[in-house]
């Protein structure tokens, strides 16, 4: 008879909830945040029709090329509403043209650590205070949405989705997270249209399949407006589609686009590409910028319609600075460098002179 072999370990006891509750902060509902920062009943309908134009834009029911424009990360309001002015404006002029949005992202992914956004961390220090981010947050989000500029914003966490979503019109799904089911169950909720960006490594058959999934309907577990963790049946995405980011190397050249439209057709989708002049494409230096985007002009202008959107990170004034200095400056990036708003405006007149000229060839 064979030996008996060592005893099963036992498991090891459930930890006790913690003893010390001054160490819980409870938040509050999406409700409770909404009705402290209410969205104006007209601006809640200029979102809805902000909606409808991005994906008809995506579509190619609208002419138009999507610009989605702003800085890398928000960490001073009153600063990116300057900024956002700025921006209100040229769209306003630029409108037949070109659909400008907002890059209004408060929350941000890191590849290992790093400042994670107002809505977690709004002091800058890397010390989380939800309660302040969400109620600060939200009071931007409204702020910037009465500009009547559409806004577009990173959901890094699915858990705190709820508690902005109505403000947005156009979101992203991150290089660092399209990998993620609870990721793509959100996209497949959510009223707006999502671009699902290519991953870091550059291989894009993760973004495609984060379209596929978005596409479907999904049961997942979500904030209800009262504050339940509940179950939600989503019916599904119409509106994802890819965003090419770079990886290691750009993929924003003619080849590059060639073979993300191959990828597309041949997982029966859309052949409908935003392209981020930044990150991966510009190897992360805002110089690089105008390069990409004077690049991307020049397939539009010569009849590319599979470009639907340019990305653009670009903000008050050029570069970044340290998050840990002592007295940041509201008017520069804490993350990544961006191009300074007299080096964006230009590039905006050159995208829509870009969209006039692809229009006339149709
Ligand atoms: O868009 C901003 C950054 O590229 C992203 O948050 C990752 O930053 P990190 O690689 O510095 O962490
Ligand atoms: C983090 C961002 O992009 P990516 O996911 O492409 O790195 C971003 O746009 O802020």
């Amino acid at each position: 008879m064979a030996e008996p072999g060592p005893a099963p370990a036992k498991l090891a006891p459930a930890q006790p909830a913690p003893a010390d509750l001054t160490a819980v902060h409870p938040l509050p509902s999406p409700a409770e945040l909404a009705a402290a920062h209410p969205l104006p009943q007209a601006t809640a309908e200029a979102i809805a029709r902000h909606r409808d134009t991005v994906a008809a834009v995506l579509a190619r029911r609208d002419p138009r090329l999507l610009v989605v424009v702003g800085p890398c990360s928000v960490h001073d309001t009153t600063a990116a509403l300057e900024y956002a002015d700025l921006l209100a404006t040229a769209a306003q002029r630029l409108s037949d043209d070109l659909v400008i949005v907002l890059r209004a992202y408060l929350e941000k992914p890191r590849t290992i650590t790093g400042w994670t956004g107002l809505l977690t961390a709004p002091t800058l220090d890397g010390k989380g205070d939800l309660a302040t981010g969400l109620s600060l947050g939200r009071s931007f989000l409204t702020d910037a949405a009465a500009t009547g500029l559409p806004l577009a914003y990173e959901f890094v966490d699915p858990a705190l989705a709820p508690y902005v979503a109505d403000t947005v019109s156009w979101a992203a799904i991150g290089a660092r997270t399209v990998a993620s089911q609870p990721h793509r169950h959100l996209a497949s909720w959510l009223p707006m249209p999502v671009g699902m960006k290519n991953c870091v490594s550059g291989r894009m058959d993760t973004a495609i399949a984060a379209i596929q999934a978005a596409a479907h309907a999904h049961t997942l577990p979500a904030v209800s407006f009262d504050g339940r963790l509940t179950t939600v049946q989503s019916t599904g995405n119409p509106d994802t589609h890819l965003v090419l980011r770079g990886g290691p190397t750009p993929n924003y050249d003619r080849a590059s686009i060639a073979q993300a439209r191959s990828a597309l057709a041949a997982a029966g989708l859309p052949q409908r590409i935003v392209v981020d002049a930044s990150h991966g494409n510009s190897g992360k230096d805002h110089n690089r910028q105008p390069t990409v985007v004077a690049d991307l002009a020049q397939q539009i202008t010569d009849g590319d319609t599979s470009l639907a959107g340019v990305m653009i990170e670009s903000y008050l004034s050029d570069g970044k600075q340290d998050p840990e200095t002592a007295h940041p400056r509201p008017d520069l990036s804490v993350t990544d460098a961006c191009l300074g708003w007299s080096r964006t405006a230009p590039l905006l007149d050159t995208l829509a002179l870009a969209s006039r000229n692809r229009g006339r060839r149709a």
